[in-house]
């Protein structure tokens, strides 16, 4: 018998009324013959609401409490849909992500899985029930528990679906597919048939929240058939897989962009290499993601670096570098805030160049001021005044063709 994994987002589950509709959708899925373990998030803005409720207490309240009171959320969901299953009839179960032997790193807030004990899952399944799954947590080997990153419950999905050796994973959502960019964003934006891993292990990165980058990295590295579809609606969503068989020639597939950024630029006397290491060695001990790192090195001013990481870990990343600051040897750190990331996405960049000369001629159109850029292989990405963020993604979408009535 075959094993198919369904997860649903918070919106999906927002309502005691939307539940009963989850659990009718899975039972319909049941009744094909398969094996169903559905995993779902904290219902709404929950995981919101206990931020702020932590946040009322403390502006650094401890990670691992932090853990265990956002775990709470998803616990609430799994409960209640095991009891929509009963009331419809049918037998489920419902799950903690220890209790599903979902293992983790350490790394409390942001931590990776890394072992599936499936064996709970798999007797359960055995004996016909529903497994209904906490996403978005997991235990470490001392027993605390752990959560995976906002939006990390497509990541518990992806996980369980490589364990179990799924035949699918599908992520239900309020958007029927992955679109070109962000539908409530960018108006011209429009849904993919199909994305590569590559591409959407991109998007997902640099900010296009339908997927968690890990949940996407998980798909690629197990080849998990994954798809993004509508909780709304029967539409067939967007598969994403390893080649894409439509729309091949596009150069760039999608327009992504983040908020809440913000850059630090630190100068420091001679010998710079050595202050270099230091400066990201002690973010790095203090679990801080930096992102954009640009190293400025000439004979008439002194050395400085310009990184740019989360605007939520700003106030941790001047405190740790103001207290390593003879350690690092930095004469002075500036911190702009209110930026925004925006970067294009596509394979077809590899084979053509110019791409990023086009896309800085499109913002100086639109009186952008670029702060920041870096690429890979397949993406351009540029830091920008947050207030120029929406306007800059729709003027790239526009302008690479990804707005339906322009498709060359
Ligand atoms: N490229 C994209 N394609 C589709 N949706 C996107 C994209 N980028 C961002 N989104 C946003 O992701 C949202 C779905 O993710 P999320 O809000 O986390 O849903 P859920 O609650 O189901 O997990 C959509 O409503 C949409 O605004
Ligand atoms: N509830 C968590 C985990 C999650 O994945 O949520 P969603 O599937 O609604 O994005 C969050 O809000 O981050």
């Amino acid at each position: 018998m075959t094993t198919i994994v369904m997860k649903f987002g918070g919106t999906s589950v927002a309502t005691p009324e939307k539940i009963l509709g989850v659990a009718k959708r899975a039972i319909r899925e049941k009744e094909q013959g398969k094996r169903v373990v559905i995993v779902v998030s904290a219902m709404g803005k929950t995981t919101d609401a206990l931020l702020g409720l932590a946040s009322d207490i403390s502006q650094e309240p401890p990670k691992r409490e932090m853990d265990m009171l956002l775990a709470t959320g998803e616990q609430v969901t799994i409960s209640l849909l095991a009891m929509a299953f009963k009331k419809l009839g049918h037998d489920a179960l419902s799950f903690t992500g220890w209790q599903a032997g979902i293992e983790t790193e350490s790394v409390p807030r942001n931590a990776r899985i890394e072992t599936i004990h499936t064996k709970r899952l798999e007797d359960a399944l055995d004996s016909g029930l529903f497994c209904v799954v906490a996403g978005f947590q997991g235990v470490d080997r001392s027993g605390n528990i752990t959560t995976l990153g906002r939006g990390g419950s497509d990541t518990t999905a992806v996980a369980l679906a490589a364990a179990l050796k799924a035949e699918k994973c599908e992520i239900y959502t309020d958007v029927d597919g992955v679109y070109t960019s962000d539908p409530r964003y960018v108006t011209g934006a429009r849904k993919l048939e199909q994305i590569s891993y590559d591409e959407m292990l991109e998007l997902a990165n640099l900010g296009a929240g339908v997927l968690h980058p890990r949940a996407v990295e998980f798909a690629k590295n197990n080849l998990v058939p994954l798809s993004v579809r509508a909780s709304y609606s029967d539409e067939p969503g967007t598969t994403i897989q390893e080649v894409i068989t439509v729309e091949k020639n596009l150069i760039v597939r999608g327009v992504a962009f983040e908020p809440d950024i913000a850059r630090i630029t630190v100068s420091y006397s001679k010998p710079f290499n050595g202050s270099l290491a230091n400066i990201f060695t002690t973010l790095a001990q203090h679990l801080i993601d930096v992102d954009i790192i640009v190293q400025s090195i000439s004979d008439e001013f002194p050395p400085s670096v310009s990184f740019s990481i989360k605007e939520d870990s700003l106030e941790e990343a001047k405190r740790v570098l103001s207290e390593a600051r003879g350690h690092i040897g930095f004469t002075a750190m500036d911190v702009e805030t209110g930026l925004a990331k925006v970067s294009i996405v596509g394979s077809g960049m590899v084979s053509n160049p110019g791409v990023a000369a086009r896309m800085f001629d499109i913002l100086r159109g639109q009186d952008v001021p670029v702060k920041m850029v870096s690429t890979s292989e397949i993406k351009i990405s540029v830091v920008v005044p947050s207030d120029t963020m929406k306007r800059s993604a729709n003027a790239l979408h526009d302008a690479y063709g990804l707005t339906p009535a322009t498709v060359q």
